[in-house]
């Protein structure tokens, strides 16, 4: 079905809320954490260890961020051949949504206090574009505290999940995952929608409806709008944060993949909102580029689910090339968005296997990619392979 012929309906979605803190079982933990990974995809967390003093100084930048004049944050502006930066002219699914973004990700050196764009730190999605110390004194040092602490609590999670499939903390792309990860964190702002309806007669969204293309997402949900919708049954359920502390989590494609498709990435958007802004934050757990993400042996004494098939329905899935599809379909018309129901097993000859492998011969995951470069071959035909 199209998402888009879906009513809306006011309807609210009681994910699980998970206590991180020692006063649950490890085992309870990781039943609930599994449960809500298989049934819902989304779930909360209280009592995470992130400190509120670190969430609210991280706040507070974000808010002096977006206040700066337009012109000011176009200087940083992502492009066909650097994927971090400030946005805002993303296409969900081909739409443009409401919103301005800026992503930051892991610096290739993995040390904050070198140049952003030294060599060292250039790898497949670009480099960082941050303001300088001088222009908003304290942001940078702010943004990759609050990234490194979105790590840590990545690692836990993924092992969290990883122990619901009967694997631990050194199952191979939970290791991968945590030495080293593609991560970026998204600061969104979506602003005050005075647009009742867009050019094609709907009210303009903050993001299409979209899955998360990486392994996890840690979202900080604005606690006073309320706009972040996940399809159930069906229906679009708003997800309303326990409060101002609580993270949101979903799970990814990537994780769905390895999972064999035990763990869902559900299908969410954001509305936009006529009377409020918002700020989220969702930190993309992502991992290396060469990683090919493939369906874990799931062991009969997972948790999950103890019924499911252990054969594998998907096929290898490289990250590198998932992530690069993706982000060259923000920026230009692809056609179709690239889902993991691509990769699912079949007889059937399959583009994208194909491009996968011609891409995997030719790219080199420490070079920025270039949308313009790969267009050509992202939209090859298969015959041409
Ligand atoms: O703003 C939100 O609540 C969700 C954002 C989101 O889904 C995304 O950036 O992928
Ligand atoms: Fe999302």
């Amino acid at each position: 079905m199209d998402p888009s012929d879906v009513p809306v309906e006011p309807a609210e979605l009681n994910v699980p809320t998970i206590d991180l803190s020692a006063t649950i079982s490890d085992d309870d933990v990781v039943e609930i954490v599994s449960k809500a990974c298989a049934e819902y995809g989304f779930f909360q967390i209280i009592n995470h260890g992130i400190s509120s003093d670190l969430i609210d100084c991280y706040l507070d930048e974000c808010r002096r961020y977006f206040e700066l004049p337009l012109d000011t944050k176009l200087k940083w502006k992502r492009n066909e051949g650097n994927a971090r930066g400030f946005f805002n002219d993303e296409l969900t699914q081909q739409k443009r949504d409401w919103k301005e973004c800026l992503d930051v990700g892991a610096p290739g050196s993995r040390d904050w206090s070198m140049d952003d764009d030294n060599p060292m730190n250039k790898c497949l999605d670009g480099w960082n574009q941050l303001p300088q110390e001088s222009e908003l004194p304290g942001f940078r040092r702010t943004i990759s505290m609050y990234f490194d602490a979105m790590s840590m609590l990545a690692d836990r999670i993924a092992t969290i999940m990883a122990k619901g499939l009967g694997e631990d903390k050194d199952s191979p792309i939970i290791k991968q995952l945590r030495e080293r990860h593609s991560s970026y964190l998204r600061a969104n702002y979506y602003p005050i929608c005075n647009e009742q309806v867009d050019e094609s007669g709907s009210i303009p969204l903050g993001i299409s409806p979209h899955r998360d293309a990486g392994f996890l997402t840690i979202l900080l949900q604005d606690v006073d709008c309320h706009s972040c919708q996940v399809m159930k049954n069906n229906v679009w359920v708003t997800i309303h944060p326990v409060d101002k502390y609580t993270f949101t989590i979903n799970t990814g494609d990537m994780a769905e993949v390895w999972s064999n498709g035990l763990y869902k990435a559900p299908l969410h958007r954001v509305l936009s909102n006529p009377f409020k802004e918002r700020y989220s934050t969702p930190f993309f757990y992502n991992p290396s580029y060469e990683t090919e993400v493939k369906p874990l042996a799931i062991r009969d004494d997972a948790k999950a689910n103890t019924t499911t098939s252990t054969a594998p329905i998907f096929d290898e899935v490289l990250w590198g090339y998932f992530r690069a599809v993706r982000f060259a379909g923000d920026l230009t018309d692809l056609g179709v968005e690239i889902q993991v129901s691509d990769f699912l097993k079949s007889d059937k000859d399959n583009e994208h296997k194909r491009k996968q492998i011609m891409f995997a011969n030719e790219v080199d995951f420490n070079i920025p990619f270039n949308v313009e470069q790969y267009t050509p071959l992202l939209l090859q035909k298969s015959s041409d392979g």
